[in-house]
C-alpha cells in the first residue's frame, strides 16, 4: 500500500461520520453488505455506495478490489471514490458511484410486464446505447491487461437522476475475484450456487489458456437478453465432477440455440481439454438443425435483421474468430439511427423501481439456507497467454500495479 494511497486514505479520505445511511443495505455482495448513503457533512445531493467489506481488515481480496479500482478510471467502469476505515470493529468499506439500476432487474421489470399482458418494449435507443456503453467500458478494461470474467446483467449497472443519468457502470460484485481454494470448483462460492449462463464455450471445455474473448461472449448474451428478455443459454444447475470446468448441461443449453460446432467452425476445438469428454457425451446429429437465427425467429425478433447479423459476430463458438470490442465499437450497428446516446434513457422518464432496500440477513452465510446468484464465473488462472499473442493478465492487481 503506496504512502499516497495512506494519505489519501487514512489523513485527508471521507470519515464514516461523514455519512448517513438510506435505509438497510441495498444488496448483498458474495462477500459484503452494499448501503446506499448520502453526505451529511458538505451540501452533496448524490448517492453514494457504501460498500463494506466483511471481513477484518484487508484481506487479499480488499486488496484486489481496491487496488484494482484504483488504477480503472472510465465512465463506464464502477468508481471507487474512497476508502474508509471504521475503527471501532476494524471494518473497510469502499465508496463507490451509487448505481440506481442494474439491468438485471430492468429485464426483469419488461418480462414481467410481457407475461402480465401488458407489454412495455425496452426502446431500441436504450438497448443500442447500453451495448455500446459496455463495450466502451469492457474496450477499457481489456486495454487495461483485464478479463473481466463475470459479465451478467446483474454486474451492468446503471445510473439514476443527477450528472451521471443513464449512464452504464460495469461492476463486479465478486465471484470469479474472490480469493478462494483454487481447488474448489467456481460453481459453488460460500454456500452460493454460481450460474453458468454466461460463461463462454471454451472455459465450459477447460480452455487455460483463455483471453479477452470470454467476456465478448458474455457481452453477446447479454445483448441476447436485451432483445428477447429471456437468457438466451439458461439451464439448470447441475452437479459436475468436483473442481471441473466441464458443465454437461450447460453445453447442452448452447448447442440447442446455436447447433454443434462444425470441425471447420472450431479447428482448435479438438485441442481442449474437455474435447475427448464431449466426443464421449455428445452426438452432433442431435443439433444439427439448430441455429441462432431460427432461435431468434423462434423469439419474434426479426431474423435478418442488424441486430441478429451483429449479435452473430459475438456468439461466435471459436473464441479466435469471435469479435473484440474494438472491432465491435466500430460495427456499422452504430452508425445507424437510432445512434448510441450517454444517458441510455434519453432524457426520458426511467420506468424501473428503485432498487429495493434489502431486509438484514440474520442467516449464516455458511448455513444450510442457499442463496441463488445468476453469476456465472470463470475459472481461476494466474496468467494466460492470450490467444492474439497478448500477455493478459487476470485481474491481480499485485501484478497490475506491478
Ligand atoms: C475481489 C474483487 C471484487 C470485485 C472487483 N471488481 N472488479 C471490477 C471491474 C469492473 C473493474 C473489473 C469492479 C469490482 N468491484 C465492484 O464492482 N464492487 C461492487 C460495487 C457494488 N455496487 C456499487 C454501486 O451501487 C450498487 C452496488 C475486483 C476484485
Amino acid at each position: 500500500m503506496d504512502d499516497g494511497f495512506k494519505t489519501e486514505t487514512f489523513l485527508r479520505g471521507p470519515k464514516l461520520e461523514d455519512f448517513e445511511y438510506l435505509g438497510c443495505k441495498v444488496g448483498q455482495g458474495t462477500y459484503g453488505q452494499v448501503y446506499k448513503a448520502r453526505r451529511k457533512d458538505i451540501p452533496d445531493d448524490r448517492s453514494y455506495a457504501l460498500k463494506e467489506i466483511e471481513s477484518q481488515g484487508f484481506s487479499l481480496s480488499t486488496c484486489r478490489e481496491t487496488s484494482l479500482l484504483r488504477e480503472l478510471k472510465h465512465p463506464n467502469v464502477i468508481n471507487l471514490l474512497g476508502v474508509i476505515l471504521c475503527h471501532t470493529d476494524r471494518k473497510v468499506l469502499l465508496l463507490l458511484d451509487y448505481a440506481e439500476y442494474d439491468l438485471c432487474q430492468m429485464i426483469k421489470f419488461h418480462k414481467t410486464s410481457k407475461k402480465d399482458k401488458k407489454p412495455v418494449k425496452m426502446a431500441k435507443g436504450t438497448i443500442k446505447s447500453i451495448l455500446y456503453q459496455i463495450l466502451e467500458g469492457i474496450q477499457y478494461i481489456h486495454s487495461s491487461g483485464v478479463l473481466h470474467r463475470d459479465l451478467k446483467p446483474a454486474n451492468i449497472l446503471i445510473m439514476g437522476e443527477g450528472i451521471q443519468r443513464g449512464r452504464v457502470k460495469i461492476a463486479d460484485f465478486g465471484f470469479s475475484r474472490l480469493f478462494r481454494n483454487p481447488l474448489k470448483p467456481l460453481t459453488e462460492v460460500d454456500n452460493v450456487v454460481v450460474t453458468l449462463w454466461y460463461r463462454a464455450p471454451e472455459l465450459l471445455l477447460g480452455d487455460k489458456h483463455y483471453t479477452t474473448a470470454i467476456d465478448m461472449w458474455s457481452v453477446g448474451c447479454i445483448f441476447a437478453e436485451l432483445l428477447t428478455y429471456e437468457p438466451i443459454f439458461s439451464c439448470r444447475q447441475e452437479n459436475n465432477r468436483e473442481n471441473s470446468p466441464y458443465h454437461h448441461d450447460q453445453l447442452d443449453s448452447i448447442f440447442r440455440v446455436m447447433g454443434f460446432p462444425l470441425e471447420t467452425d472450431w479447428e482448435d476445438m479438438k485441442e481442449m481439454p474437455e474435447y475427448i469428454t464431449l466426443q464421449e457425451e455428445f452426438k452432433p446429429c442431435n443439433y444439427s438443425n439448430n441455429t441462432l437465427v431460427k432461435y431468434m425467429e423462434k423469439q419474434n425478433i426479426n431474423p435478418t435483421s442488424k441486430d441478429v447479423a451483429f449479435l452473430q459476430k459475438l456468439l461466435v463458438m471459436d473464441p479466435n474468430k469471435r469479435i473484440t470490442s474494438e472491432q465491435a465499437l466500430k460495427d456499422a450497428i452504430f452508425q445507424k439511427e437510432p445512434f448510441p446516446t450517454g444517458d441510455v434513457f434519453s432524457g426520458l422518464e426511467i420506468p424501473y423501481p428503485e432498487r429495493k432496500f434489502v431486509e438484514s440477513d440474520t442467516s449464516d452465510r455458511r448455513g444450510k439456507k442457499r442463496k441463488y446468484s445468476t453469476t456465472s464465473g470463470a475459472q481461476q488462472s494466474d496468467q494466460t497467454q492470450g490467444q492474439y499473442g497478448k500477455q493478459i493478465r487476470m485481474s491481480n492487481p499485485t501484478t497490475l500495479s506491478e
